[in-house]
């Protein structure tokens, strides 16, 4: 594979922009090897600046469930530019786009509108400590909620890629008041809160975790915390931002049945713009500024060239909710060859697959927490990597990543991925 043009431009990011990348994971350093550069995407494939054509399972990280260049979306979006790019003012788009989220989502009653994932987060953790006047606020382990101060601790994703669960730079202060508990551990939980009873304002966590490879949650446990946080006066958060708009219109809270407090959203909400949310009881939301003491602000929030595209993608995923359906069964199809392959092999990797995500890790072991996630051997997930990009399939560069499809990828697709994976898997490992 020829990848001399990305090599020089990887060079010279170096000189003007930390680490050459304007997010951590995108920099291969888990992987090994160089990023490639982007020069344009469409339907399943993103091509690079040296000509080479990849299928991919990123969809940039989660939000692209259409593919890329989607013809409503795109069509959305350039009809919006020409009206403007920027009003700093309330437009008609964001009370279509609020009023749709809140029959999509129905816990959602009122919704405020944010830049980023990371944006929706810190403001539904203020807010839930607004409301309670509480200070402390429970997060697990090996869940990501963005880079805000309080989450930064044991957090997935990047932080876990890089090596830096806790970053520097967060103050002890901070990190006093967020209380970490293992994932699926209810009892763990239980326990976090009578130890700091009356002092928790919120549990906060990825429903069904993306960013320490996709996780499912264990019977019970997000019943478990609803139960715990009604009888304990504690604000539950589910943290959509991944599973939003992608395992159902009203995200993992519908596939799980299962009513959060508040919710943050991100990714699919803005049709590849840069959007995020957060929503939820019309009696908590009703305590953000202006109607209430909690203050939260952005200049470009609610954005019209970000609220048109996002509308457009929520639209179509709200009137073509069979889009569901034909995700999980391109997600079966994939998870059931790589399977095959694995037993083929006489391998015992384990696997997880809900809807349009999926991982393959690297451990023999059932992977349910941040623990065994981490048992999987992630210098061999680089190789991995490596031999898929060059058979044209473009990964996430972390084992610590969700595989995210999008209704671009067909049965041809499907083939290619499936037979990638075989030969991939045979190379590093020397299977002949
Ligand atoms: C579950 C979850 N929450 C929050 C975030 C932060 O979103 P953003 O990267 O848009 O700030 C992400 C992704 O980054 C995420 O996956
Ligand atoms: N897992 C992250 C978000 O979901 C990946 C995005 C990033 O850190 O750049």
């Amino acid at each position: 594979m020829k990848i001399d043009i990305s090599k020089s431009l990887f060079e010279k990011a170096q000189q003007f922009i930390p680490g050459g990348v304007n997010s951590p994971v995108r920099a291969f350093k888990a992987v090994g090897g160089d990023p490639l550069f982007i020069k344009k995407a469409d339907g399943p494939y993103l091509y690079d600046e040296d000509g080479n054509a990849f299928i991919e399972l990123i969809n940039s990280w989660g939000p692209l469930i259409l593919g890329h260049n989607h013809p409503a979306i795109k069509e959305a979006i350039l009809k919006a530019t020409e009206l403007g790019t920027s009003f700093g003012a309330p437009t008609a788009k964001e009370i279509e786009i609020a009023d749709l989220i809140t029959q999509m989502v129905p816990s959602v009653e009122k919704v405020r509108m944010v830049n980023s994932g990371t944006e929706a987060t810190m403001s539904a953790v203020r807010l839930a400590r607004g409301y309670t006047g509480k200070d402390k606020f429970i997060k697990f382990e090996g869940n990501y909620h963005g880079h805000g101060d309080s989450f930064l601790i044991a957090a997935g994703s990047g932080a876990i890629t890089m090596g830096m669960p806790n970053s520097p730079g967060v103050t002890q202060g901070t990190a006093r008041d967020t209380l970490l508990a293992p994932h699926n551990d209810l009892k763990a939980v239980e326990e976090l809160v009578e130890a700091n009873k009356g002092e928790v304002a919120a549990i906060i966590l990825e429903p069904v975790p993306g960013n320490m490879g996709l996780i499912l949650p264990k019977k019970g446990f997000l019943e478990g915390l609803r139960k715990l946080c009604d009888r304990e006066g504690i604000i539950l958060i589910f943290d959509e931002v991944m599973t939003g708009f992608r395992l159902a219109p009203g995200g993992a809270q519908e596939v799980f049945d299962v009513t959060p407090d508040l919710t943050t959203m991100g990714k699919i909400i803005g049709g590849g713009m840069p959007v995020g949310a957060y929503g939820g009881k019309k009696e908590i939301m009703e305590f953000v500024s202006p109607t209430g003491p909690v203050y939260q602000a952005g200049t470009l929030s609610g954005n019209p060239i970000a609220m048109a595209a996002g509308y457009a993608m929520l639209k179509h995923l709200h009137d073509n909710p069979s889009i569901y359906q034909e995700l999980d069964k391109t997600g079966g199809k994939i998870v059931g060859g790589f399977k095959d392959t694995l037993q083929r092999l006489g391998l015992n990797y384990s696997m997880t697959h809900l809807g349009s995500m999926f991982s393959l890790f690297f451990t023999d072991k059932e992977v349910v927490d941040f623990e065994t996630a981490k048992s999987c051997d992630t210098q061999l997930f680089g190789k991995y990597f490596q031999a898929m990009l060059s058979r044209g399939v473009y990964l996430a560069p972390s084992q610590f990543e969700s595989f995210f499809l999008s209704t671009a990828i067909k049965d041809e697709h499907v083939q290619h991925i499936v037979q990638a994976n075989e030969d991939s898997l045979k190379e590093v490992l020397d299977i002949y």
